[in-house]
């Protein structure tokens, strides 16, 4: 079955919600939670209608996670809370109802697995006599619960084959199964690293479960797709629920402003001027790679230079090869000319001490058993103290005056990365790149899971280091990170710059038919 294409640009619903029974499906009320020194939630609460499309939005740290794993009994509730499901009492954090599935960020898949094999981890092999698992029947039944969503997909291959929003399709697929209609699917920022194109077809998927008659709880940090996609949205601010609201009746700086508690601009740009003048700080040339077909790059003192693409063009290949982490198929040369006229096979780019935020934080970057000061003072050891022995005073010292500057918000140095939220976390790991006073500073996808307020304050820092004269390289599928920051930006298609584009004056939709290769 192939449900109505949903254009994400044009703002337009995917389907009018179904018309309301009487009553929310989930309501919950006064719920909090309090952790050793934070009061991540404080009295919220969230009433879902009947198959509606319900966000809930807010800045990094606002409490929208502690408020999922709270409902998917990971913590438990403080003494107050009062839950219902379909009008049936359940203790929140304590019981999770049958109507009441989840998928996180992390999808909870095993990639090593199949999807049949994945479907039947969550929902139990077909069995025969003497337990012997019956592979027709499950196959079947696989095809069958997958048939539902459109996904094109073999079912007997490492879901480690399958393209992100694939595996997000049968991440949901495994949430429903074994259930016809109502309840409540939660969705943990399904997008966060689902590339451009695909975001479309999981809007698509969200509509066939809408259409079955499910509520979604849909967290995002991307508004645009709050005004695709969502009925209502609830706001968190500091754990606090600032109110639900019709979409209908907000617009992008409303909704952000709310989420801010401050006037802001959702379409910022940081003024950053191109540097003409200034030496050229960072050439490559011949650049090849798993996606790459030979692409050659400049960028000068102060200059911030764009990698927009679609995914397979090669656009986040790119910064992983100039930082020196690619794998073993790139080729090309890469020098630093302020720092030495040589040029660099690109598989020693290691040796340009190049740092790169990478794409995914969580896999690529944070370091999940350190605190904040560890994450952040890693790459910087070589030069805190003397004679081979670690400062710790130097080490407080650079840790204190990059937390300051990026605005970090934890309870301080040495807490756990692991409570710090998103948005901070980015901020730790960008720290963790400035460090080593890099004359070249390379980023991929710097906003994925960062509020709208974070990623304001994010791009003003970008800038001002800009400012001083560092050169920047920022590859990203949000093209809000691009026109925000860029002075210039090259279009990948196909493995090679096909089109390079003056930042100034640029609009979001030149930009994204540039990256779709569509006529101007
Ligand atoms: N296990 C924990 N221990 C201590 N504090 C925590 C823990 N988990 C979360 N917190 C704190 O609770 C607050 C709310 O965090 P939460 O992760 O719910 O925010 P969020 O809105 O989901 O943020 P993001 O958008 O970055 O994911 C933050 O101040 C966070 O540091």
């Amino acid at each position: 079955m192939r449900v109505p294409q949903v254009d994400l640009r044009s703002g337009t619903a995917p389907d009018a919600a179904p018309p309301p029974r009487h009553g929310p499906v989930l309501d919950v009320q006064h719920l909090s939670k309090t952790f050793p020194g934070t009061r991540a939630l404080d009295d919220v609460s969230l009433e879902i209608a009947p198959g509606e499309v319900h966000a809930l939005m807010g800045q990094n740290g606002s409490g929208k996670s502690t408020l999922i794993k709270l409902l998917a009994g990971y913590h438990s509730a403080d003494p107050g809370a009062h839950a219902e499901m379909d009008g049936v009492p359940f203790e929140v954090g304590r019981s999770v109802p049958d109507g009441l599935r989840f998928v996180h960020q992390d999808l909870g898949l095993i990639l090593e697995l199949s999807a049949q094999d994945n479907l039947a981890l969550h929902g139990g092999f077909a069995r025969g006599r003497g337990g012997r698992v019956l592979w027709r029947q499950q196959e079947a039944e696989t095809r069958r619960v997958l048939a539902a969503f459109d996904v094109d997909l073999d079912i007997h291959r490492p879901l480690a084959a399958a393209t992100p929003v694939q595996r997000t399709v049968v991440a949901i697929a495994a949430a429903l199964q074994g259930w016809d209609g109502g309840g409540v699917l939660v969705l943990d920022e399904p997008t966060a690293v689902l590339p451009h194109e695909e975001v479309e077809r999981l809007f698509e998927v969200v509509a066939e479960v809408r259409r079955r008659g499910t509520s979604v709880l849909y967290v995002s940090h991307r508004m645009d797709e709050i005004f695709s996609l969502a009925d209502r949205v609830t706001v968190l601010r500091g754990g606090r629920r600032v109110g639900t609201y019709d979409v209908g009746s907000l617009d992008s700086r409303s909704l952000a402003s709310r989420m801010v508690g401050d006037d802001i601009d959702p379409d910022f740009r940081a003024t950053v001027v191109e540097q003409v003048d200034q030496p050229v700080t960072i050439e490559a040339r011949g650049i090849h790679g798993k996606w790459l077909r030979g692409v050659d790059l400049e960028a000068r003192a102060g200059e911030i230079l764009g990698i927009a693409g679609l995914a397979g063009a090669g656009a986040l290949e790119l910064p992983y090869v100039l930082a020196g982490k690619a794998g073993e198929l790139a080729r090309g040369e890469i020098r630093l000319p302020t720092v030495s006229p040589d040029w660099y096979d690109v598989q020693r780019a290691a040796d340009l001490d190049i740092p790169i935020v990478p794409a995914d934080r969580q896999t690529e970057a944070v370091v999940a058993e350190f605190t904040v000061g560890e994450n952040i003072s890693l790459s910087a050891l070589r030069r805190l103290g003397s004679r081979g022995r670690l400062s710790a005073k130097d080490e407080a010292t650079l840790v204190r005056s990059w937390s300051r500057r990026l605005g970090v918000v934890s309870t301080g140095p040495s807490a756990p990365i692991s409570t710090l939220s998103g948005g901070n976390q980015q901020k730790v790991i960008l720290a963790r790149c400035l460090a080593v006073s890099p004359r070249v500073l390379v980023l991929c996808e710097p906003t994925a899971g960062v509020d709208i307020g974070t990623r304001v304050s994010i791009y003003q820092i970008i800038a001002d280091l800009a400012a001083d004269g560092l050169t920047v390289v920022v590859a990203s599928s949000d093209e809000g990170d691009l026109l925000a920051l860029c002075t210039r930006i090259l279009v990948l298609r196909g493995g090679v710059v096909a089109e390079e584009l003056e930042a100034e004056g640029l609009t979001k939709n030149v930009l994204i038919r540039a990256i779709e290769g569509a006529e101007q």
